[in-house]
């Protein structure tokens, strides 16, 4: 079945606060969304990549690739206002009908490349797979009262990226009105009465997102 994955990377990085978005930031020599595209190809060379960034970027993506020498094939899409319309405008690109998807935010770099191979399985199998991660602390639920209550961090997971689907219904799921609820793929697959398969992450799949991410990514990379 052929393999597709969206890489999302059309935000603008606003918590990390760079001049330069997050996802061109070098990280051990080499720009974070470089890292996150050789993962997918480790997994599986054959995969097609559609990359999604800000139009206005364009340029200095090309200009990184020639500098880095990134020669791996890939379409570029522009993005969207969120991440949403960015996912949207990514699966909109796909020259496929059919076959499976993987949608990862480009700021993930660490994902490995097991999951991703396993999401594409599992997908294949039951139509959707999500990776998630257990909880290693504890949780409470703070109301606006100021009080907080105990919950029970079995009955909950800690959501990643990717998250595979077979393109048809992924694509029929994102013919919808944006909602404030769609922080990321499966709740938009779920808003049409369809159940979502968990898979297990992995704990080094971050998603750089303020300054000591990056300081964790180099220790990462170092290892
Ligand atoms: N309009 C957007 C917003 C986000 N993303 C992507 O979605 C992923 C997860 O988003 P997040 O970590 O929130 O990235 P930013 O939106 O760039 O960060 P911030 O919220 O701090 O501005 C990132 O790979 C980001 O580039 C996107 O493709 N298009
Ligand atoms: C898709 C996601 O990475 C899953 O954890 C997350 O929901 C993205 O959230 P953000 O608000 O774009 O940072």
């Amino acid at each position: 079945m052929k393999k597709t994955a969206v890489i999302v990377a059309g935000g603008k990085g606003t918590r990390m606060g760079t001049e330069v978005p997050k996802q061109f930031i070098p990280i051990g020599g080499k720009p974070v969304l470089m890292h996150t595209l050789e993962v997918f190809a480790q997994a599986d060379p054959d995969i097609f990549l559609v990359v999604v960034l800000p139009k206005k970027d364009f340029q200095l993506w090309i200009d990184l690739c020639h500098k880095y020498d990134f020669l791996m094939p890939h379409q570029l899409v522009a993005g969207g206002s969120s991440r949403f319309q960015s996912v949207k405008n990514g699966l909109d690109e796909i020259p496929f009908a059919d076959g499976l998807v993987a949608i990862h935010d480009g700021v993930r770099p660490f994902v490995a490349k097991e999951v991703i191979s396993e999401s594409f399985d599992q997908a294949k199998k039951s139509g959707s797979a999500i990776a998630v991660m257990n909880l290693k602390d504890s949780l409470r639920k703070v109301t606006e009262d100021g009080k907080s209550t105990f919950q029970e961090r079995q009955d909950f997971r800690l959501v990643q990226t990717p998250q595979t689907f077979q393109i048809t219904k992924i694509k029929e799921a994102f013919q919808v009105e944006e909602l404030p609820k769609f922080t990321d793929d499966a709740t938009v697959y779920e808003h049409q009465g369809w159940e979502v398969t968990l898979i297990p992450g992995n704990p080094e799949n971050i998603k750089i997102t303020t300054f000591e991410d990056l300081d964790y990514a180099e220790f990462l990379l170092s290892r």
